[in-house]
Parts: C-alpha cells; structure tokens; sequence
C-alpha cells in the first residue's frame, strides 16, 4: 500500500487533535479527508508527508517506516500541496517550480534537460507556463495557487497530497484544477490524498472518502455509500438533504440545506 497510517495521535497542549486514526490509501486511489475546520485534517496531512511526528502511532510509505527514509527518499515517492506558503520571495514561477526537482534531487544536486522538462511538462500541466519569467509576488492568489501545483507536480512523485487545492480559485480553475489531477491519477497511477471541503467535488472526484469527527475516523467509503442526510448532520451539523443524480452517465451529488 502506497501510504499508511495507523493509530496515530497527536496532541496540542491539552488538544487532542487525533486520537487514533487509522488511514490507508491503494495505489492509484484518490481519497478526500473531509470534516469540520479545525477537525484535524491538515493535522492528518501533515502526519502522513512526515512533517509533523505523531505522538504515537506509525506511518508507512510503499511499506517502509517514514522515520526510516531520508528527506530526500520521502519527497521522490510523495509531494505536498500545503495549504498556503513556500517560498516566493524574490523567485519567478520557473525558479519556484524548479524547486520541486531540487526536492526530489536534494539541495546541492544538479538539474539536468530531464529535470527541466518535468519543470515544462509541469508548468504547461497547470496552465502557468506563461508566467515563467515573472516573479510569483506579482501573481495572484488563485495565479500562484497553481504555481504551487506546478511545484508539487513537478516532483514527479507517485503519491500527491492536496490541502485544499482549490482555494482562492474561481470555479473555472477549481474544476481545470481538480480535472487535472484526476487525469494524472488516471494516467499515471498517482495515488491522491486531498483534503476538501465542498462536498459536490469531493463526491465527483474521489473514489472514497474518509471523515474525521472527535479525533477518530468516522466515516470512510466510497462517496455515494457515505455521504447522506445523516452524515450531513454528524460530520458538520447541517441538517438537510443529499440529493445523488446521474446526468449524462455522470453520478453527481447536491447537498439541500433545511
Ligand atoms: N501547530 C499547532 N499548534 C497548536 N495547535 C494546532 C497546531 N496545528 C493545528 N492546531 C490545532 O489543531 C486543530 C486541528 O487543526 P487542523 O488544521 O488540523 O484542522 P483542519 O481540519 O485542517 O481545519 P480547517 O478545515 O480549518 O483547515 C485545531 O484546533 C488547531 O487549532
């Protein structure tokens, strides 16, 4: 299994973020964490990239302890969209991107032609390739959110973590964005791991999805199994309705709030 977590905690002060999640995602699996704010998914995230150790608990990446691998050895088999920052100062959008094959290559390797065209193929994925000479300060939210995909991708890693990718995107680049990922999921294997928050794109996107609720695991399958009026209420307190509908072959999901 690509990535696997198992009955990890983690405590802030006398927060108890998780407490006992158990997390596993299949090779070429795209899997959505949802939950409320501050539930502890960016917590969990940061748990399976190797940036934040567990109080207890253990991680695996293709099988292998994280603790075991280098820093290096971890960024060639998984990249991480955070939720905001990497360094922008003073960088175009090729310079910032490189930095996803400094990752892979470690800080003081030398980059090749077939790095540079990942830092290309990369750039051109996401749309950003026009603005290679610009400084990414000159860019806007949305703008430099792609950027910071471009970077990831560039990495070129099998397992892709994504903390909400879509935001500062208008609804245009969050569907360009999220169709993207998919079609590597699908063309190249990736396995996905992204947190969400709007529910439609995480029901049309993602094989399974997996809730947090009180630190633990409390829901986790495929989305059309899972998400209902019920779980509406549990997961984030909205009482409503879950409507699924197929239009055009396609099974989409509309959440009705009473
Ligand atoms: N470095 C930290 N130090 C102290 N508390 C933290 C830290 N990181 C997160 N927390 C706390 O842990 C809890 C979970 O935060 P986390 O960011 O994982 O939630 P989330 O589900 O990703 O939320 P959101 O949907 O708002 O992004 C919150 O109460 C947060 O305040």
């Amino acid at each position: 299994m690509p990535l696997q977590a198992s009955g990890v905690h983690v405590r802030f002060g006398t927060n108890v973020v998780l407490a006992g999640v158990d997390f596993g995602a299949v090779e070429g699996e795209w899997v959505s964490l949802l939950g409320r704010n501050g539930s502890g998914k960016t917590t969990l995230l940061r748990v399976l990239a190797g940036l934040l150790e567990p109080d207890r608990g253990t991680v695996s990446l293709h099988g292998e302890p994280l603790g075991s691998l280098s820093r290096r050895q971890i960024a060639r088999r998984m990249a991480l969209l955070p939720q905001s920052g990497g360094q922008v100062r003073g960088l175009t959008v090729r310079q910032f991107v490189r930095q996803g094959r400094y990752a892979a290559r470690g800080a003081l390797g030398m980059l090749g032609d077939s790095d540079d065209d990942q830092v290309r193929e990369a750039m051109r994925a996401t749309g950003v390739a026009e603005w290679a000479d610009v400084p990414l300060d000159r860019l806007s939210g949305g703008q430099r959110q792609r950027v910071r995909l471009a970077l990831a991708l560039a990495q070129d890693a099998p397992v892709l973590l994504l903390d909400e990718p879509t935001t500062y995107l208008d609804v245009r680049h969050q569907i360009d964005v999220l169709e993207l990922v998919r079609a590597l999921q699908r063309e190249r294997g990736l396995t996905v791991v992204a947190v969400l928050h709007d529910l439609g794109q995480a029901a049309r996107y993602s094989d399974r999805v997996v809730a947090l609720r009180d630190g633990v695991v409390h829901a986790d399958g495929r989305p059309s199994d899972v998400v209902d009026a019920r779980f509406l209420q549990d997961v984030y307190g909205v009482s409503g309705e879950v409507w699924w509908i197929t239009t055009n072959g396609l099974l989409k999901m509309v959440v009705v709030p009473d």
